[in-house]
């Protein structure tokens, strides 16, 4: 036994790690004192900061997206001017002369919508692009605690459909400019042909402005709803295809596929709220200048039987209005878009605002390589509740401990606390000297390998699996695999090592599952002699004699090595340097 037994301790009134059924929280709601970052920020950062990023090929896009609406709201002056000037003056010298400079027009405008597309869609790409990998690399540093709030569909859809809506907003960015010319040229051009439609235009300014104010509100809120139920669904979707037999085995499919008919049901009646107000919106805006052109065509038309305008002037007139008429259109689906955005930066806002309960220190140590590991009368909270301890263990270079204990005794937990995959939430971790919260993570990784009891299998093949990214040569997966005892397994696979897994490994046993796993820890602590292997009862689904090879195997790691195996079995505990029992926080422990 390493330590005192018992050191009661007064209960410390913070929390571990918070666990959390809710699925669905309010934005901005409490999670936990480890993962929330202090908001301070408005969530409209996000959105400044993705077109700063590309402000660049943006500005391109817009100065493209300009000099086209310029040309296009050129053409029908030069329609006027060749109806004027050369149609009804008899000139067809001018004809001709305004028919060519449409002609260049046509041709610049090629040119700048081209530039204009390309850019925007090329900011659009980059920030999708940026934003994924951006999300991916901070959910892959936070750790289950911080996540515990989320299902995976509801990940799955913040890191789709939310990113989506943002790229769409940045490629709609340079219409806004697109839409001022519209304004800054037809505006002018009208009053330069008579000053009543001038009127009848300016007077649709107010009309317009008091349209897109009445609808974007509402439309956030029934957007924002959408997505929650957005996301319901996809978790409601990854539940139906991850559960398979456990859920199958006791007929739970049922009321499974219930759950996903009636959110998607709800989907369905709050998309039908958002096309409600959309659909008004959208219709709304453009009728406004619809009712100004027949207005305009009225008084433009009496205006040319007083002479007041020419008939090419009222023909540039209608066509302006079309153009404007567009461009309102336009107008209201970027407002739209824009409240698509920042519903959707909320959401991504939320999770870059998690953070992980463990977190590198500012000026980390680096981690030794061999030493004793020490725990100083470590606890632990799940929730409010003490699940563990106090426990003073110290596990000795190249020693080999066994935990045991009754289940849910905290075993787990205190392997988790010694990997330093949560922090305790009183008492120390101690590794060769330091304490491990002042370490490098990944040093501390590479020194103190752990196998979860649960361990995870990623999309990609045998080799991938058991490589995680590092190169690793075939000669050395062999060696790792034959330690663990799940190379002939593997060899038996259709294509060996290159045999693809699937997601979640659903084609392994739960027995191999865990050898693959063992296999990766023996292929991490290889890389460098000493360190420890922490193994979270990693030969529970096996047979005796695997197991004994296993055990006989790990008789033979290298002496500087320690391991810390948490078990039931007997043999485990035989083959084991000293047996540590757990039972439960504030109980007895013994050696
Ligand atoms: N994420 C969590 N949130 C809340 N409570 C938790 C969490 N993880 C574990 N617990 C609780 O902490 C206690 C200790 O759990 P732990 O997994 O460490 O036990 P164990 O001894 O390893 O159990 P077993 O032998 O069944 O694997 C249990 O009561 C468990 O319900």
């Amino acid at each position: 036994m390493a330590g005192p037994p018992h050191r009661p301790r007064p209960p410390v009134p913070r929390r571990l790690r918070p666990r959390r059924h809710a699925r669905r929280r309010p934005a901005g709601g409490d999670r936990g004192r480890h993962r929330r970052a202090p908001r301070g920020t408005p969530v409209t950062d996000l959105l400044r900061s993705c077109a700063r990023a590309r402000w660049r090929t943006l500005a391109f896009a817009t100065a493209g997206g300009v000099v086209r609406q310029a040309t296009l709201l050129a053409i029908p002056w030069c329609v006027q001017r060749a109806l004027d000037d050369g149609v009804v003056a008899g000139n067809p010298g001018a004809t001709a002369r305004w028919a060519l400079a449409a002609a260049v027009l046509a041709a610049v405008q090629f040119v700048a919508l081209a530039t204009w597309q390309w850019q925007a869609r090329m900011a659009e790409a980059r920030t999708g692009a940026d934003l994924r990998n951006r999300l991916t690399a901070h959910l892959a540093g936070l750790d289950r605690a911080a996540l515990a709030g989320y299902g995976h569909g509801d990940l799955a859809m913040r890191a789709s459909r939310d990113i989506d809506q943002i790229r769409m907003w940045v490629y709609g960015l340079p219409v806004w400019a697109i839409i001022a010319t519209t304004f800054a040229i037809v505006l002018p051009g009208v009053a330069a042909l008579d000053l009543v439609l001038l009127g009848v235009t300016v007077l649709m300014v107010p009309l317009l402005a008091a349209v897109n104010l009445v609808f974007p509100a509402p439309y956030e809120r029934a957007g924002k709803r959408l997505s929650d139920a957005h996301a319901a669904r996809a978790d409601a979707v990854e539940d139906l295809l991850s559960s398979g037999a456990a859920v199958r085995g006791i007929g739970g499919v049922p009321a499974l596929l219930e759950r996903h008919d009636a959110r998607s049901a709800e989907v369905e009646r709050l998309t039908g709220d958002v096309a409600r107000i959309q659909s008004a919106w959208a219709a709304l805006g453009p009728a406004v200048p619809r009712l100004a052109i027949a207005a305009g065509v009225a008084l433009g038309g009496f205006a040319a039987l007083d002479g007041r305008i020419t008939v090419g002037g009222l023909v540039a007139f209608a066509v302006w209005m079309g153009t404007f008429t567009i461009a309102v259109t336009v107008l209201v689906d970027r407002l739209v878009d824009r409240g698509n955005a920042a519903v959707a930066a909320r959401r991504l806002d939320e999770l870059f605002a998690l953070r992980p309960s463990v977190s590198d220190p500012a000026d980390p140590a680096p981690a030794g390589r061999r030493g004793t590991l020490t725990a100083s009368g470590v606890t632990a909270r799940y929730g409010g509740r003490v699940v563990l301890g106090p426990v003073d263990l110290k596990i000795r270079s190249g020693e080999f401990v066994a935990v045991t204990g009754p289940t849910g005794s905290g075993k787990s937990t205190l392997l988790r606390l010694l990997a330093r995959l949560d922090d305790p939430d009183t008492g120390t971790v101690v590794w060769d000297g330091t304490d491990v919260r002042r370490l490098g993570l990944d040093g501390l990784r590479a020194a103190l390998v752990t196998v979860p009891q649960r361990p995870v299998v990623l999309s990609g093949t045998v080799a991938d699996n058991l490589r995680v990214g590092r190169d690793v040569d075939q000669a050395a997966l062999e060696r790792a695999c034959r330690d663990a005892c799940v190379h002939d397994d593997v060899m038996a696979l259709p294509d060996g090592y290159a045999t693809e897994l699937g997601e979640g490994g659903s084609s392994l046993s739960g027995g191999q599952v865990q050898r693959l796993a063992l296999a990766r820890a023996f292929l991490r602590a290889g890389e460098r002699a000493g360190g420890v292997l922490l193994l979270d009862d990693v030969t529970s689904a096996l047979d005796t004699d695997t197991e004994r090879r296993i055990l006989e195997r790990l008789a033979r790691r290298d002496p500087g090595t320690s391991v810390v195996f948490v078990t039931h079995r007997t043999a485990v505990m035989s083959a084991a340097d000293r047996v540590v029992e757990l039972s439960g926080p504030g109980g007895e422990r013994r050696g």
